[in-house]
Parts: C-alpha cells; sequence; structure tokens
C-alpha cells in the first residue's frame, strides 16, 4: 500500500458564476501521508471545503492530476469514480443530520451504510468501539449532536472505509459535543485510517500531525508536527 493516500499535482477548480469563473484552487501540490491527522486549515473561502469535495471525488478538478492510492483518478469513469467514493471514502459533513437517515434507527443507519458498500456490519461491535453501545435501537433524535456525528464517523467504518475526510465537524457543535469528536478522530487515527478534516476550530488544528494552511484557494505552506 502506498505511504501517500492522496497525491495532487497541480489541482485547479473553477466554479462559473454570474460574475464569471472563480477559482476555488489554484494549482495546489501536495502529498497526504495515510498515517495520522492531516488538517486543511484557513479562513472562509480559503478552500477547503473544494479540497475535501476533490478529494472524495465529488468534484473533478479543472486542471492536474489527483492520485488516490497511486492511481491516477483522472481517467476513471464516473461508475469507478462512485464506487471508491462508496467503499473506500467516509465523508462526514459538518452538520450531524446531512450525514444520517433520520427515520432510521441508530442501528440501522450502519446497516444501510454498509449495505450501500454491499458489505454486512455488526451494529453493537461499532457502537461500542465509538462509547455508543447500547444505542443500536434508538432514534437518531435520541443522540446528542456530538453523539450523532460520532455515528457518521460509524457509517464509515460499517462502509468499510479507509480513508476518513470530515468537513468542520465540530463546528455546530457545543464544546462536550466537539471533544467526543475530537476523540473519535484521534480513535480512528490510532487505528491506522487516514483521517484528513477541514477546520478552522483552533481545537481540531492542534490535533492534527501535519496542518497544511490555505489561502484564497493556495497552498500557503505545511507545519509537521
Ligand atoms: N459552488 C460554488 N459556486 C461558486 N463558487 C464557489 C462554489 N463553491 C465554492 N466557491 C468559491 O470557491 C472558493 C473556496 O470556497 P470553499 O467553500 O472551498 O472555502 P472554505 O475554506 O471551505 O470556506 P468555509 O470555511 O466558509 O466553508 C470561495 O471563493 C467560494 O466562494
Amino acid at each position: 500500500m502506498a505511504d501517500s493516500v492522496f497525491q495532487l499535482d497541480r489541482i485547479g477548480v473553477d466554479y462559473p458564476t454570474p460574475a464569471g469563473m472563480v477559482t476555488g484552487l489554484h494549482e495546489v501540490t501536495l502529498d497526504v501521508p495515510r498515517a495520522g491527522i492531516t488538517v486543511f486549515a484557513g479562513p472562509s473561502g480559503s478552500g477547503k471545503s473544494t479540497l475535501l469535495r476533490v478529494l472524495g471525488l465529488f468534484e473533478r478538478p479543472a486542471r492536474g492530476v489527483l492520485r488516490f492510492d497511486g492511481v491516477d483518478t483522472g481517467p476513471l469513469r464516473h461508475s469507478a469514480r462512485r464506487a471508491l467514493r462508496r467503499e473506500q471514502l467516509g465523508l462526514v459533513f459538518q452538520n450531524p443530520v446531512e450525514n444520517l437517515l433520520d427515520y432510521l434507527s441508530v442501528g440501522d443507519n450502519l446497516r444501510a451504510a454498509a449495505q450501500s458498500a454491499r458489505r454486512t456490519c455488526e451494529p453493537e461491535e461499532i457502537l461500542a468501539q465509538l462509547g455508543l453501545g447500547g444505542t443500536g435501537d434508538w432514534p437518531i433524535s435520541a443522540l446528542s449532536g456530538g453523539q450523532q456525528q460520532r455515528l457518521a464517523f460509524g457509517c464509515a467504518l460499517a462502509r468499510g472505509s479507509s480513508v476518513i475526510l470530515a468537513d468542520e465537524p465540530t463546528s455546530q457543535l457545543d464544546e462536550a459535543s466537539a471533544d467526543l469528536v475530537l476523540d473519535t478522530l484521534r480513535y480512528l487515527a490510532e487505528r491506522e485510517f487516514a483521517v484528513l478534516v477541514a477546520s478552522h476550530d483552533d481545537r481540531l488544528v492542534a490535533l492534527g500531525d501535519r496542518v497544511a494552511r490555505l489561502r484564497d484557494g493556495r497552498l500557503e505552506g505545511i507545519e509537521r508536527r
């Protein structure tokens, strides 16, 4: 398995707007190691979400080469990208309700996630790992925001994702709930998941083994700890 989970070579993203083309990312070149937590930090509009969407194979860059596990993703057809997304890449959004199906129980959310990657799972095993043991029959609404985010990471585990991409996972949470998310990210990184997070939460930035700083769609630099 390659040491780098993602290799970006001069990745550029443009958005058409009524006022003309806006560049979301300018020629970003970066190697993301598989091990540890990588944080993409930067002010609002710096390109963090755009970068996560490119890495999550939701967005095709206009320019440059993106390799995932050493494979050039450029020539991949839509169906191959979708299969990679479902089976390997777990994307967790900032708003807990976006990550879960509110009409299913906690356990059924995990089962549905596994099924979407053509797998089966033992919900109670995953819930126990995440400190949510015994909640399998609960409705989603009975969980706190932090617990819902934990469950969203659990869905990535149920799908068998090897890479976790989280976009501002603590921004909608109070401090105690955010702590649950920080613990979960650390737990996943210790278990050899590649964990990539976009955030301007200082505590999340402090958790990173490396921090890639973005500004105006450009990579300003990388701090390694
Ligand atoms: N769908 C879109 N259409 C037009 N412009 C977009 C779109 N998505 C992003 N942009 C622009 O691309 C740039 C980067 O935006 P992006 O959302 O990636 O930044 P961000 O760092 O994640 O910001 P935030 O912290 O506010 O979420 C900004 O100038 C933004 O306005």
